[in-house]
This record gives C-alpha cells, structure tokens and sequence, in this order.
C-alpha cells in the first residue's frame, strides 16, 4: 500500500469544501491507499495521470470526484510516499500542478514549491528593468551578502538570481510566496530587514534541527526524506484512524502543522527548568500552550496532573474546548490530567480546601469605594488611587506580612519616595482597609491569591507541570501560587505571553520569585490571525513605546521586548481609519460597514465583533444594532459559539478573543487614555508612565483581533494615541 502525506495547501482546499465533496474526497483517499501501487497505476476510477505541461515530471493528478482533482507529488527515490498537494475543480487543478516545481531546500532540507513560470517571467522584467536603469547603477538589496552566505542559508540558483536584481524590500515583495519557496523567501526577507546572517540562521534554520553551517557539507536529501523533513507544512498519515481524524474532525490548521519556531518548544523533549515564549498577537502562542500541554501529557507518568490557566472564565472554557480538540478521541482520556482555569479560581478553591469556605472577592469598584471609606475617615494625604496602588503594588506583590517588613523593603516600581513615619502610617490604613473586608467576609482578589500562595507553599506541590497563557497580566501573588504549584524540577513551568498586550497595571520580575527561564525562552515572529496590512497598522500604535520584557521589571535587567520581525504572510484591505461629527453619525457608519462585511463580504454576524472602551458604548452599540434588525449579543454574557449574532465588547474584554472583521469605535480623547486610569505624573512618575502604557496597549489589542478587516472610528474629538498612524497614513 502507498503512504500518503498531506499538505497544508490540500488541507487548506478540504477546509473551504463542501461537506459532500469533503466526503467524496475521504472516500477517494481511502481507495487511494486500500491499493497497491501497480494497481494504483492501473485503476481506471483513479486516473493517475501524469501530466504532459507539467514542468516538475513528478506531479500527478488523481480523479477525486467527477469535476475534482486531487494533485500529487510521487516517488522518485524508489519509495512509496505519495503527497497530496491539492485538492481543486479540475482547470484548476491542471493549471496549478503545470507551473509548480517542487525541490528540496539546501539548508534546512524540507520540502519547498515555487511557481516557476511567474519565477522566470520575474526574472525577464528585472533584466529589462536593469538594462534600462544600467546607467545609474543602483545598490543592490543583498549587495551585502555573498553568494556562499546566501547559499548557505538555502539560496538556490534561482532564487540567487533574482535576489541579485533586487534593489528595493518591493522587488523582493512582489515575488512572496506562492511564487518564490517560502523558506527562502522568509531567509531573504530577513536580511532585507536587516538581520545577520548568523541572526537568520539561529533563527530560522537551526530550528529546523540544522547543525551544518555550509551548504557544501550537507548531504543530498531524497524526496521522501524532504517531506518528513517538513513538518510544518505536510503531515505524513500515519497509523488506523488516524486519516479519518485528520480529515472528519475539525480541520483547523494549527492542530496540524505547527512552524518549526512553535514546534522547537512545544514538543522539546525536555526543558531544565521553566521555560518561556513571548511574541505578538496572533502568533500562534496559545497554539504552542495547547501543543505543550499534549506533548507533556502523551510523554509523561499516569499520575502527573497538569495545570493549564489563563486570564478569564471565558478563554479558559475556550482553552478546555481547543485542548480536547487538539486531543482528539484517541487521547481524550488525557483530559482528566489537566485543570483548566485561571489563577484567582484556583486560588479560590484552594482557600475554600484549606478553610472550608472562601471569602468574597471584591470587585474593582467596591474596592474603590473601600478605599474611599477609609481614607475618608481621617485626613490623609493620599489618594484612595495611590493607596489602593501601594497595597497591591508593594505589600501583596512581595507578600509583606508586618509594619517591620514594610519599612525594610525596596517599593519596586513606585516612582515616590515614603520616609519611615509615612510608611507606618500608611501600614495602619492598609490594616484597617484589610480588617474591614474581613469583617464582611471578603477580599481582594490579589489578596486571595496571596493566602492561597501561603496555603501552598505549606503543602505539597499539586501539579507535576504548570503552563501558563497570557502570562503578561499576572500579578506577583499570581505567579507565587503557580510557583507553589509545582515543584522546582525540570519542565515545571511553560509560560506564553506578550508584554504588548500588558493592559492591567503588573509589572513582575520572574527571577525574584524563584521562575528563571534564561536560556529557555523563544519569540514567535510570524503571525498567523491578520493580515499584514492591519499588522503593520497596529503594531504603528507602539512606536515609541518602551514595552519591557515579559517577567521583567526595571530592577531586572531594564531591556525592552520589541515587535522586530513581526509579519504575517497573509494580505487584505487596509484598515478604515475615521472620525465622525456625532456619535449618531458614527454608528450609523458602523451600521453601514457590518451590512457589508455580513451582506457583501459574506461573513456570519458572530464572526463580527464591534468594541469600545466601557460599557455604556457597548449597550448603546447593542441597542442601534438591535434597533436595525442586525442581531447583537454581548460578550460578557458569554454566548456560546452557537449563539448567532455580532459581538459586542469592552476593549478589555477583547483579551485573547479573534474574529474576521472588528470595528473599534469610540476612539476620542475623552476615554483613551483615559484620564481617572493614569496616575497623574506628579504622583508617582513611574507609575504615570506605566499607566499609559497600558492605555496604549488596550488599543492595541483591540485593534490585533481581525483576521480580515479592521475600522477604526471616533466621534468628536480624536484620541492622541491614534497620533502614530497619523504619521504613517500621511
Ligand atoms: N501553526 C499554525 N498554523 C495555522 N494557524 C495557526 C498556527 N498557529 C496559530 N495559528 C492560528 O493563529 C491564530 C492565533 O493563534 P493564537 O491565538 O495561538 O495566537 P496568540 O499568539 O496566542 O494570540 P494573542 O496573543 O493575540 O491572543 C489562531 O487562529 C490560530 O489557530
């Protein structure tokens, strides 16, 4: 019998087909492999044909149903692997398996496929291009690099030549894949960008398990071994079951083919300690968490428990739902090893364990007005902001327990100073704020994780592995019960965030609390959600921004994280940037362009999402919606994924969230920033830094959810932290 692998590009066809045509295609593949290959050749209902115009002699295309063809790439290395490469209507087919040649790359030894007629009609304009400019002699893109660097990062001839021509990032632009191999394309990518070569091969070579630097010592790789060399785009059918998996459950992608910068973590054998991936919205870091978490699963003991938490009820019911997806029937029983859930849960049902009953965790409003309350009862000279910032910020970020340790410590990240008879002052207010919760049975909910983190430590570790996602907003109690979790040994702690996404006011230094992770940390660049037009566009909002690095803070090393090689390979319209007199008149634009996303785009309603900053836009966005028919649910009533009808949200609530299309509006000046959420600079100028931050960050989360398109809208007068897009859109 033949062995089959799949590539995304098929995968990606079967996605978008119908349901019957999806099954015809199953059952096509499973004759395809109940036969022999002589009979395959002589199947008449097969048609394996080879095709005279194609360029690559070993394209083949098969008769999938009767105006279907699958296109695949057979054997010539004596082996009996056959790829499917396509799955499309007949024309479509033919006309696509023509032009495409497939090779195996130079360096990394995977499987790549370029069209080689648009290559060579490339390679004929540059040459006239270049006859005509040969006077001016420009410089070159790649002037800078020799031909051996470049072929030993996996250049072919080819490609060497059409590299040679380039002269602006444009020229290389206009060849992106389909049309040129995509690792090559990415290699030259990032030296136009401005990366080392050594950069380039550390980060995209030697993740593909590359260890010889030069292309001529490296061995000749087979066809075969090229497409199990490329895990990232082809899966090989391995295994009863395993086909119909892959082809009747859900076929979302990123259970499938992970790129090697995701894989490299996920499925490491074995990390000596925590370890940590950070990178930008949408780059598949959830994806890497799930992939972990099965990795961990499938390779260790009956008894390990697992422990998977993220930041709200909502995402860790989706994480629940994509874990047991990415699991599959087969490893369904897995489940049972993991917790799903965020850390104030956990701590919560900890305290409640340890005491019998838990306290009632305040809400960000009542806690307000218990600060209010007690300030209230004798003059003082601080704010219920300063003082509510003090107790979360310094005494339940170091777990300060007396007025000694409170007058000792190094206020980490405040940007005032306290002398010691303030500090005991203050002490005595924060005692009393504390006593009063307790009086009435509740708590903050940084003060639950704090007890829970004590309750802890006393015991034994639960957990034998804790992964962490959206690992930017966790508090130092947070982490402190995640550190109790588990003990100190190697694969302890998986952590994924983004401190571009930091919208709540937690900076935290890791290594102070016992989770060191240097040495085992990667950044994921390629984003897989957006198009680059809407990447780019947010990603402009940061400029300027220093955004320090996830688990550091300025007592750390002070470095800051960036967006640096931050792309995507997917394109769309750029984003609708635009004010409007009225919030009337706005709204009734924003009617306007959901009717087109859902009537000419023909997106479904809950793949549309509109959001603002509070939630008194929110109801009114609901009720105009509503009003013009146009079915609206909110997302902090948490309909289910069935729940038809455009979701209406909070920017915060926006956290973790995707969707096609997403409206922002409300962008004015009065709400962003937001002036009660910023710490006035005169009152603590690191905290005021800090605090705008995030203000900045909140939009740009919002802004980094569409796959597909984005609309930015304002009514009155703009927000000042749309200033940077300004600049780029002239
Ligand atoms: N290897 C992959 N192949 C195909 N799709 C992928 C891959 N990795 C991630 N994706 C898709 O990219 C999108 C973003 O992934 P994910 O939510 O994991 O990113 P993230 O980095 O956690 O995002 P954010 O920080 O914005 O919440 C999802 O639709 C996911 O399915």
């Amino acid at each position: 019998m033949p062995r089959l692998a799949l590539s995304d590009d098929f995968v990606t066809d079967l996605i978008a087909l119908q349901r019957p045509v999806q099954k015809e295609v199953n059952d096509a593949i499973q004759m395809f492999r109940s036969m022999t290959v002589p009979q395959l050749h002589a199947s008449k209902g097969m048609h394996l044909e080879k095709l005279e115009r194609a360029r690559d002699s070993r394209i083949r295309t098969i008769r999938v149903t009767k105006s279907y063809r699958g296109v695949l790439l057979a054997p010539d290395d004596g082996s009996d692997l056959f790829t499917l490469l396509r799955v499309a209507p007949h024309d479509e087919a033919i006309n696509w398996a023509c032009k495409r040649v497939y090779s195996v790359n130079g360096a990394t030894g995977g499987l790549e496929v370029r069209n080689v007629e648009a290559l060579e009609q490339m390679e004929t304009y540059f040459e006239a291009k270049l006859e005509a400019n040969a006077v001016t002699a420009p410089v070159r893109l790649f002037e800078g690099h020799s031909d051996t660097v470049l072929r030993d990062l996996g250049i072919d001839e080819q490609v060497m030549r059409l590299a040679r021509v380039c002269v602006t990032t444009d020229d290389l632009t206009v060849m992106a894949p389909p049309m040129m191999p995509a690792d090559q394309y990415e290699v030259l990518e990032f030296l136009a960008a401005g990366y080392s070569a050594e950069d380039v091969w550390e980060q995209l070579i030697a993740p593909r398990g590359q260890t010889v630097r030069t292309a001529q010592d490296r061995p000749t790789v087979t066809l075969t071994e090229a497409v199990l060399n490329t895990p990232d785009r082809i899966v090989e059918v391995t295994g009863p079951g395993e086909l119909e998996r892959v082809l009747t459950e859900d076929l979302a992608r990123w259970r499938i083919f992970l790129h090697p910068a995701q894989r490299r973590f996920a499925y490491h054998a074995g990390f000596n300690g925590p370890a940590q991936v950070t990178g930008g919205p949408g780059t598949g870091k959830t994806v890497v968490a799930l992939h972990r978490v099965r990795h961990l699963l499938r390779t260790g003991d009956d008894g390990d428990r697992i422990l998977l938490t993220t930041f709200t009820n909502a995402m860790a019911s989706s994480l629940r739902d994509s874990l047991a997806l990415l699991l599959g029937e087969a490893d369904a029983h897995l489940l049972d090893r993991v917790d799903v859930t965020t850390v104030d849960s956990l701590a919560a049902r900890v305290i409640r364990e340890a005491r019998g009953r838990s306290l009632k965790p305040l809400s960000a409003a009542a806690e307000k007005s218990a600060w209010t309350r007690v300030s209230a009862r004798e003059e003082l000279p601080w704010t219920e902001q300063f003082l509510s910032q003090e107790f979360r910020n310094v005494v339940l970020a170091q777990g300060l327990r007396t007025p000694e340790e409170y007058l000792r410590c190094v206020r980490r990240g405040r940007g005032t100073q306290i002398g010691r008879v303030q500090r005991a002052r203050l002490w005595r207010v924060m005692e009393r704020f504390t006593a009063d919760l307790a009086a009435h049975d509740s708590a903050t909910y940084t003060q639950l994780c704090d007890q829970a983190a004590r309750i802890l430590a006393e015991g034994k570790p639960r957990y034998r592995h804790v992964v962490v996602d959206e690992a930017q907003d966790l508090h130092p109690a947070q982490w402190r019960v995640l550190r109790a979790c588990a003990a100190d040994r190697a694969d302890d702690m998986f952590i994924v965030g983004d401190p571009h996404q930091r919208i709540y006011d937690s900076r935290v230094s890791l290594r102070s609390l016992g989770i060191d992770v240097r040495g085992r940390s990667s950044r994921l660049r390629l984003n897989y959600r957006s198009t680059e037009e809407i990447l780019r566009w947010s990603a402009a909002l940061l400029d300027g921004q220093a955004v320090g690095r996830l688990g550091e803070d300025d007592d750390d090393d002070g470095d800051r994280d960036s967006l640096h090689g931050y792309r995507s390979q997917l394109h769309g319209r750029v984003p609708a940037v635009r004010g409007y007199a009225s919030q009337d008149e706005e709204l009734r634009a924003l009617i306007e362009q959901i009717r087109i996303w859902i009537d000419q785009d023909g997106v479904k309603p809950s793949e549309v999402a509109v959001c603002a900053r509070f939630n008194t836009l929110v109801d009114a966005v609901i009720a105009r919606l509503r009003r013009e028919r146009i079915p609206a649910v909110a997302v902090r009533d948490d309909p289910g994924a069935g729940v038809s009808g455009v979701r209406v949200a909070t920017m915060h609530a926006m956290k973790g969230l995707e969707f096609r299309c997403v409206a922002v509006v409300g962008v004015t000046s009065s709400v962003l920033p937001f002036a009660p959420q910023v710490t006035p600079a005169e009152v603590d100028p690191v905290q005021h830094q800090s605090d705008l931050l995030a203000e900045h960050c909140l939009l740009f989360v919002a802004c980094t959810r569409p796959r597909d398109a984005l609309a930015i809208s304002w009514s009155g007068e703009r927000s000042r932290l749309l200033d940077p897009i300004t600049a780029i859109t002239g």
